[in-house]
């Protein structure tokens, strides 16, 4: 078994929340906050999730007081230009310095109709402009009932894989439908048994070296009170938070979980 040598990261999805204005307080708010706690960013990332409209703000905060974040698009275009009305590209986001973009979160696949081949083009297109696609996989409580916990966020993984080669940066996020925004998150043994599984298929489709090296994050009402037990799972190498993302109390609590499993 290969030593886990992953940097734990934490990533807040704002969703629909924040305007450009109230970005640039939210971030500079939350890294102060996580400065004075003195966390240290190498030891855990941090990553925001902003609306389209607030990254340009972001980006100019970010690098003019040279702050410790990493932030990203919440969904990408498959095309590269051109006639399609609403889209933002990979390459747009790749020229705002963004690290990261969330690809087929259950909102997108569920209110966007989006199927796993649009989220393999999407992956694609996220690599080809080094963008790390985040890749969210999970179950509704139907799929739970119909076929087990793994069924379904593994079969999407693999689908989302299509395109991709074995020297790609990628990072998997499973979230069970059931638990976003509900406030019933999975029990860490829930995730960690889907985490296993989607590290198994990583090995089966990229090879092992891949499987060992790529971050498997558990969203679905993560808070700072239950981060703790997630954290403590081997195959869990962070979160993407949604609600409790928008509240910096909340956040910095999660971001600074060593503090509670006394790491
Ligand atoms: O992207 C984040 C997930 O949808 C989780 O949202 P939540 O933390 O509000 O349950």
């Amino acid at each position: 078994m290969a030593v886990n040598t992953r940097v734990p990261l934490i990533a807040g999805n704002w969703k629909m929340n924040l305007d450009h204005l109230q970005a640039i307080a939210f971030v500079q708010k939350l890294a102060w906050s996580l400065k004075d706690a003195g966390h240290d960013f190498t030891s855990t990332e941090v990553a925001v999730f902003p609306p389209f409209t607030d990254l340009r703000s972001v980006q100019t905060l970010v690098a003019a007081d040279k702050l410790p974040l990493a932030y990203g698009g919440q969904d990408v275009s498959t095309q590269e230009s051109g006639a399609y009305t609403g889209e933002i590209s990979a390459a747009f986001l790749a020229a705002l310095e963004c690290q990261y973009v969330l690809i087929g979160h259950s909102e997108r696949r569920t209110l966007h109709n989006e199927t796993d081949e649009v989220v393999a083009a999407k992956v694609t297109a996220a690599l080809k402009h080094n963008l790390v696609p985040i890749i969210c996989v999970g179950e509704t409580a139907a799929d739970l009932e119909l076929h087990g916990p793994s069924a379904v966020p593994v079969a999407q993984l693999k689908a989302a894989l299509a395109g991709v080669d074995n020297a790609a940066d990628i990072v998997v996020a499973y979230e069970p439908v059931w638990a976003i925004g509900s406030g019933q998150a999975a029990t860490p043994d829930q995730a960690e048994q889907v985490a296993a599984a989607l590290r198994l298929t990583l090995a089966e489709v990229l090879g092992q070296d891949v499987a060992d090296k790529t971050r498997i994050l558990y969203g679905g009402s993560v808070k700072g009170v239950n981060i703790a037990g997630f954290m403590k799972e081997p195959n869990v190498d962070g979160a993407l938070v949604g609600g409790a993302s928008l509240d910096i109390t909340e956040f910095s609590s999660i971001v600074r979980f060593q503090k509670h499993v006394g790491l």
